[in-house]
This record gives structure tokens, sequence and C-alpha cells, in this order.
């Protein structure tokens, strides 16, 4: 009989900056969906969205500091690293090449991000990859009853999604799963907001990310 393989949480975003909305989904996720880890994937240049406000570098740095202390969660430096845009089913194309055919993925995600998903590019193909867990997000619907869902993304929530955590078990990829966490409704335009008023965001963010962001006087 074969052992079944935990799912690797693979969790990219563009961090600028890390906040705790984004540690609390890595950390409620790991251990709900009992993943082996959390791989954090800092966007180079994200697609679909204006270049982001600190270099690629300085958010990769703010996320080390962020998550250095947790040894479930590791740092994917790989769409740093590239130039021109990244797209997330080229990374899991290379993910998948490196981890094997069994190895089950799950591809970490927002509410909000789960209903763009249709915009992002060979969408339909990420789920031959990596299985799609989506976390709750304050202000945004849940997705059992989205209903301005995109008729193509509501098909593929109808004929893969899945409510036991099992499911992610027993397949290396092709389901969607949903996960109520605690809501936060943290977001990183606010805390950029902030410091440009000038004001604290200090207790929504890592103090070492605050410091860092203070010591070398990003988004003021
Ligand atoms: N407070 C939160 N609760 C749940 N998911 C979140 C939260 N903040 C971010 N996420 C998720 O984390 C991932 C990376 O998000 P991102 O780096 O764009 O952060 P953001 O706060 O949404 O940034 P911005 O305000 O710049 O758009 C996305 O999948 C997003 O849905
Ligand atoms: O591949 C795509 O077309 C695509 C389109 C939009 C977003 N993404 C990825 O989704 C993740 C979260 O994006 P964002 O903009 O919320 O930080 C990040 O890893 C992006 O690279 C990917």
């Amino acid at each position: 009989m074969s052992t079944l393989l935990a799912p690797i949480g693979i969790f990219g975003g563009t961090f600028d900056p890390v906040h705790f909305g984004h540690l609390r989904l890595a950390q409620e996720l790991l251990t709900e969906l009992a993943l082996k880890e959390v791989r954090f994937i800092p966007a180079g240049r994200p697609p679909h969205r204006a270049e982001p406000a600190v270099s690629s570098s300085q958010r990769l740095e703010m996320v080390q500091l962020a998550i250095e202390a947790n040894s479930r969660f590791v740092l994917d430096e790989r769409e740093v690293r590239k130039d021109g845009l990244c797209y997330t089913v080229d990374t899991l194309g290379e993910l998948r090449h490196e981890m094997g055919p069994e190895q089950p993925l799950c591809l970490l995600m927002g509410a909000d991000q789960f209903l763009g998903l249709p915009s992002w590019h060979n969408w339909q193909a990420l789920f031959a990859l990596a299985h799609v867990v989506v976390a709750h997000r304050p202000g945004f619907p849940q997705i059992s009853w989205a209903d301005n869902m995109p008729d193509a993304l509501q098909k593929e929530v109808i004929s893969r999604q899945r409510t036991e955590v099992n499911a992610l078990y027993t397949l290396p990829s092709g389901h969607i799963y949903t996960q109520p966490i605690t809501p936060l409704d943290i977001s990183a335009t606010s805390i950029r907001n902030s410091l440009q008023r000038g004001q604290s965001p200090r207790y929504l963010l890592p103090d070492a990310v605050l410091d860092y962001i203070q010591t070398n006087n990003l988004y003021m």
C-alpha cells in the first residue's frame, strides 16, 4: 500500500508589503489542511497589476523577515530571479517537474484572487498542475454562494469543488477546496496608504517588516 503524501502549499503574492492577512492565511491552511510546508513565492513582475511600489528584492527581504521564525514556511525566490512577466501556470509547471507527478500541490489564494482566476494566463491548465485552495477574505463572497462568479469559473467550481480535505491527498491536482479562516480585514494597499499619510500600520504586519520599511524609507 502506498503512503499518501502531505500536500505542499504554494502561496504567490506581490507582498507589497507582506502582512498578517498573508501570514494567518498561510498558518491556518498549513494547520487545517495538514500541509507539509507553505512555499511563499514573491512575484517579480506580477501580471495584471501596476508595477509594485518597491523593488522585488525588497519585497523578497520583507517576506524573508516575516517567515524566518517558522520552519514550515519556505521562501522560493524563483519568480523574483526571472526577467519579464511571471505566470503562475509556468511556475507551477516548474514545481510539478521538480516534485514529481505524485506530490499533491495546493495553490493557495484569497477569495478575491479566485474570482479573478479566468483572467489569468492559461488558467484552466492550473487544475492539471495543482489543487486550488481558496481562503475566505473579508469583503469578498464565499465561493459556495458567489452569484457574480463568471460562468466559466462556476462550471469549474461545480465539477471540481470538494468538501472533504482528504480529496487533496488522494490526487496530486484538480480539486477546488474552500477554507474559512480568521477574517482579517488587512490589505497591502491600506498599509501603503497609512504610511503615505504618516500613520503607523503597527500590529497589521510583523514588527521586523515595519522596521525594515522605516529603515529603508519605503512607501513614504
Ligand atoms: N487579509 C487577507 N485575507 C485573506 N487573503 C488575503 C488577505 N490579504 C491578502 N490575501 C491573499 O494573499 C495573496 C497575495 O495577496 P497580495 O500580495 O496581492 O496582498 P493584498 O493585501 O491583496 O495586496 P494589494 O492591496 O496590494 O492588492 C492573494 O491570494 C490574496 O487574496
Ligand atoms: O498567471 C497569471 O496570469 C496571474 C494573474 C494574476 C495574478 N497571478 C498571481 O497571483 C498571485 C497573487 O497576485 P496579487 O496580484 O494578488 O499579488 C501572484 O503570485 C501572481 O503572480 C497570476
